[in-house]
């Protein structure tokens, strides 16, 4: 019998728990799942100081646990499993990151460490759904993480030694196990339990009942959903980044629940008035918040055209009344502008006044890292102008750009994008703000090592080349654009030890010969075009690649049935306004990769905006 009706779903399903863990095996079988265990060969050598948080870290690691097992048995048997399940848990105390102690002195250093305070145990859970299709692997990874909080009493060094000598803490995270011995130095827990021994099962179930048992629209519980924005909110895109919760992006990263015909379930409702109950259609809250979306994409437009985030960086908050003059505006109308922001989560709003809130000082204000200002900057002037055009796009299956020139463009990067060194500067830096934030997961994906010399063809700024160098020390990596964006390339270069790993190289890819490399990289290339120029680039790479080098692909990846991929699906529409190409599922990327001789594609969903497919190149 089980007790979560989730749980007898999977009955029929084959699932495999990628952990050597015995207390996850024990947790999982309590539990009454049924499942194989193949232990996981993934190294747990993630660059731990690459993760904004820990838990993206412990979720990072559990989901590369799971694929490494769900491509392994796919490879072996070619018929994957159905769900893989890969766990990670850390301990930490402030910035510190806590695993499986390595010795006995490495223990003692942990449990000193731990004694008289309070920590967390993070577990990062990833549920890998695997398909098969053509004898190829799609992968679907829903993650998330729980933390407890334990607080260890006063340990004196003998205790400490006599606790390690029981040979207890060496295969446990932060060097303790709380369900044995180690439950004698715990204080405290706050939190679930089983999180801290290593699964924890109810935050599972739920994630499994989101997956496989979605509320139905008439579903009373749906209501509470109401409250997700529907429109892509800058809330939502501060989580797709680093360890936040589930992206809300809609797309394969986790199956959303089915769409909501653009209304709210809330229950029906009874008619005021003669007092006969009668049931008046939900109301629509998520359809009013898709019609109005454009209103929030213009106030945060406007917002960071004023420079209103550069303004409050850093500083006090500051009144309307003071900031109006600034940015050269009516205090009436900053007033409304500031408090829309404040609403919509960009500004703190307080009794001193507005001051920017984290996401904003970190993502809006024009020159920070990680900043997004010139991906604004060309969403406000060039995308908003196409879009308003988009009725005639979908009409006539064509991009859009003779709005912005007066004619039709021959070639929509020489005669649009690049058409003066300032259009060429601001779409650069749209795209390198743009890359830089959502290709961080990229290098990690798949396992690189193998290559030595990689050519990202189009890589524009060199944002990609720079995290790949940066995960692969050895890798020299050639940014191949035309030589005006190279010429521009250099305000964007980078500083740090990854300088001398990447070189620039001017040509034109549709004419010129690619530099050589055993790995080439196309990321966001491909979506510009249609079907015919992709054949012409992907031949010309294939021309250049000997039996066995690589060919990476980074795109937002759409869901076979295109049903689902919100974000993918969105940006699909973009690109037949601004270039007329569009956005691809992996089969279809499969499909256009294989009269190439581009085959054993891997595909991985990453967090993020961007996924990955990796093609190896066979022999003819
Ligand atoms: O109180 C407890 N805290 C932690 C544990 C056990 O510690 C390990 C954590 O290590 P990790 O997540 O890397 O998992 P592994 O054991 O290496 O197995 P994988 O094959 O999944 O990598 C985990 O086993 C916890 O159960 C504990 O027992 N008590």
């Amino acid at each position: 019998m089980v007790l979560c009706p989730v749980i007898g779903k999977l009955l029929h399903k084959r699932v495999v728990l990628a952990s050597a863990s015995p207390r996850r095996r024990e947790i999982l079988s309590n539990a009454g799942l049924r499942f194989e265990v193949v232990p996981s060969r993934f190294k747990e050598t993630l660059d731990k100081a690459a993760f904004a948080t820990p838990y993206g870290y412990a979720m990072e690691t559990a989901k590369q646990k799971a694929l490494e097992v769900a491509n392994r048995l796919h490879q072996k048997d070619m018929r994957a499993p159905d769900v893989v399940i890969g766990a990670d848990t850390i301990v930490t105390m402030g910035r510190l990151i806590l695993e499986k102690p390595v010795d006995k002195q490495d223990a003692y250093r942990m449990l000193s460490q731990l004694s008289g305070r309070e920590h967390s145990v993070f577990t990062g859970v990833a549920i890998v759904q695997c398909y098969s299709q053509d004898n190829q692997l799609d992968t679907r990874v829903s993650e998330f993480y729980e933390e407890t909080m334990v607080k260890f009493s006063e340990l004196s060094a003998d205790l400490l030694w006599e606790y390690i000598h029981s040979g207890e803490p060496m295969d446990k995270a932060g060097g303790y196990g709380i369900q044995a011995l180690g439950g004698m130095l715990v204080e405290a827990v706050h939190g679930d339990f089983l999180n801290v021994v290593g699964f924890p099962l109810n935050r599972f179930c739920k994630q499994l009942m989101q997956l496989y048992c979605p509320p139905r629209p008439d579903d009373p519980r749906r209501a509470e959903h109401d409250s997700i924005p529907a429109v892509d909110t800058f809330e939502d895109l501060s989580d797709v980044d680093e360890g936040g919760p589930e992206p809300a992006r809609g797309d394969a990263g986790s199956r959303p629940q089915k769409a909501e015909a653009g209304v709210a379930g809330a229950a029906p409702a009874e008619a005021e008035g003669n007092g006969t109950p009668e049931t008046l259609p939900p109301f629509p809250t998520r359809l009013l918040k898709l019609i109005n979306g454009f209103k929030t994409s213009k106030a945060l437009f406007t917002a960071c055209k004023l420079k209103v985030f550069d303004l409050l960086k850093d500083g006090a908050p500051q009144k309307a009344a003071d900031i109006a003059p600034k940015v050269d505006a009516s205090v009436c109308g900053t007033e409304r502008l500031l408090d829309a922001c404040a609403a919509l989560g960009l500004l703190e709003k307080s009794e001193q006044g507005y001051s920017n809130t984290e996401a904003a000082d970190v993502y809006l204000v024009s020159d920070g890292a990680y900043s997004l200002h010139g991906y604004v900057a060309y969403s406000s002037e060039v995308t908003w102008n196409l879009f308003t055009h988009l009725e005639v796009a979908v009409r006539d299956g064509t991009n859009q750009n003779v709005s912005l020139l007066g004619e039709t463009a021959g070639d929509v990067f020489q005669d649009v994008l690049y058409r003066s060194p300032e259009a060429r500067l601001q779409f650069m830096r749209a795209m390198h703000g743009l890359t830089k934030l959502s290709a961080r997961h990229v290098p990690a994906a798949f396992d690189l090592s193998g290559f030595s010399s990689a050519c990202d063809v189009g890589g524009c700024t060199g944002a990609l080349a720079q995290e790949l160098a940066r995960e692969y020390p050895r890798l020299q990596v050639t940014v191949f654009d035309l030589p005006e964006v190279i010429e521009l390339a250099a305000h964007f270069r980078p500083a740090g030890p990854q300088a001398a790993q990447i070189r620039f190289a001017a040509g034109d890819f549709f004419r010129d010969p690619l530099p050589p490399a055993d790995l080439y990289v196309l990321c966001q290339i491909l979506h510009d075009w249609a079907d015919e120029k992709v054949h012409q680039i992907l031949g010309s790479i294939a021309q250049r690649c000997k039996p066995g080098a690589g060919l990476l692909l980074v795109e937002m990846l759409l869901d076979e049935e295109k049903r689902e991929a919100r974000v993918g699906l969105m940006q699909s529409l973009n690109m037949l306004v601004q270039t007329g190409g569009r956005e691809r599922s992996p089969s279809e990327y499969r499909r256009l990769l294989e009269p190439h001789g581009f085959r054993q594609v891997q595909v991985a969903h990453l967090r993020g905006i961007l996924d990955a497919m990796l093609a190896t190149r066979v022999a003819p």
